[in-house]
């Protein structure tokens, strides 16, 4: 266990749009904050290992990211420029059946990489041979909430079940805490009620949560009325889906009931504005759910729907496009923005000790680097973090108390190897076509 103290910075701890400290101090011991304030704040017994200079930097907690399918990074820019269904049936599934083993590691590896470098420190992975996503998992540094995506009206339904199980059991915990799991079954329209009854049971009785795709496009409405006579969140919440904690991707296309009920079974929410722009499926009504009360994450989606995973651009995108949808230029403010990305992605996941900078807390921290002719003059920071900065100002990242980055640096992989098997990678699964 080492100790780490960071000096200098200006803290924005995310407790409360005042709660800021300039030339701040946060000290860490083993993987916690165990303490945040001015300078001189750092109990005096607490001894340092190690010293970083935060001279000019803004530290905050990292980044949560609430929705990705991690390997898929491996399809980035394959497929673009058409709706959900045709783009997964025509494009990505055919290319996913194809992947081998090595595809799921070096395009997680990339995945981490790429988020790492953008001040992501926790993220909520749905995909497959799930063995192979934790290994990477535990390799990169990050921190990550798993889930094995799961198809009922597929051929190997069954087999997902048993991996999701597997999941659960040998991974719950592991990776020094970074990892958490949940079952995946994948949405609506790919889960009958037998199905989705069989995988609430097997989250109630492994005391994990749900993380499944929901009200995406109209499409799936549609669908899910014609074939039911129900919304997506009221044929989710008929089949006790509801009944175990929830964390629900997209939620684009709800009505008044809906949002009552995802409030009322305190269903979390992983709002993911620019997969959303990009399929062209819609606009989430983030404001009437923030209204309501209802926990709202956000996330990238896969790179194969974004095509990036900085989760700096997707506040700013959060931010923007609900101005647009509002006609409201007060609406998500920078601070409600960035709680979105940080503490509430946190409380979406279930993860109770992530998200602000106080002591108890994971040290999950970056240092964004505000020696930048864009960050200058200084008036509001978090503004300047939302709507000015870009992800390469972040300068260092710390998960669980350890640096994974430094001066740009990621220290927990060796960043060529990353890119240039995933390219090796990318051209043999595209070659087999
Ligand atoms: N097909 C897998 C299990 C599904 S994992 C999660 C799935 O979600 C898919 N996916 C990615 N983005 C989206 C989205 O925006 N909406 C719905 N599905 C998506 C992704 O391609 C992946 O197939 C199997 O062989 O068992
Ligand atoms: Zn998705």
């Amino acid at each position: 266990m080492s100790n780490l103290l960071i000096q200098g910075a200006t803290v924005l701890t995310m407790e409360e749009h005042d709660a800021v400290f300039k030339d701040g101090e946060i000290a860490v011991a083993g993987d916690k904050i165990i303490s945040a304030g001015p300078r001189g704040s750092v109990p005096g017994e607490f001894k340092a290992d190690r010293v970083l200079d935060g001279s000019g930097m803004v530290v905050m907690p990292g980044f949560v990211n609430c929705h990705t399918h991690a390997a898929m990074t491996l399809l980035r820019s394959y497929a673009d420029d058409m709706p959900l269904m045709q783009w997964l049936n025509e494009k990505i599934w055919p290319l996913e059946a194809k992947m081998r083993p090595e595809d799921f590691h070096w395009g997680t590896m990339l995945c981490c990489l790429e988020m790492i470098k953008s001040g992501t420190t926790t993220f909520a992975d749905m995909y497959f041979e799930m063995d192979l996503v934790a290994l990477a998992v535990e390799m990169s540094g990050l921190r990550a909430c798993l889930s094995r995506g799961m198809i009922g009206v597929a051929a190997n339904a069954k087999t997902a079940v048993d991996e999701s199980i597997k999941l659960v059991e040998e991974w719950q915990g592991k990776a020094g805490g970074r990892i958490t799991t949940m079952f995946g079954p994948h949405a609506p329209y790919t889960c009958p009620p037998e199905y989705l009854k069989k995988v609430v049971k097997l989250a109630a009785d492994h005391n994990v949560g749900i993380h499944i795709h929901v009200a995406e496009t109209k499409d799936e409405i549609d669908q899910i009325k014609g074939n039911y006579g129900l919304t997506p969140v009221q044929y989710l919440d008929e089949n006790g889906v509801f009944d175990v904690p929830v964390l629900a991707a997209h939620c684009v296309h709800l009505n008044k009931d809906d949002i009552a009920i995802l409030k009322q079974k305190n269903v979390r929410v992983a709002h993911c504005p620019e997969s959303n722009m990009k399929l062209a499926s819609g606009i989430s009504p983030v404001i009437e759910l923030l209204d309501a009360g209802v926990v709202v994450g956000l996330g990238t989606d896969s790179a194969a729907s974004n095509n990036n995973l900085d989760m700096m651009e997707e506040t700013r995108s959060a931010a923007l496009l609900q101005k647009v949808a509002t006609g409201d230029p007060m609406a998500l403010p920078s601070f409600a923005a960035l709680r979105m990305a940080t503490t509430d992605g946190a409380r979406a996941l279930g993860l109770e000790d992530v998200g602000l900078i106080k002591p108890g807390m994971k040290a999950d921290l970056i240092l964004v680097d505000f020696r930048r002719p864009h960050l200058y003059p200084r008036h509001d920071l978090y503004a300047h973090v939302v709507y000015a900065a870009q992800s390469s100002d972040i300068d260092t990242v710390i998960i669980n108390g350890k640096i994974v980055m430094e001066g740009r640096r990621v220290l927990t992989m060796d960043e060529k190897e990353v890119m240039t098997q995933a390219q090796k990678c990318a051209d043999r699964l595209v070659g087999e076509e």
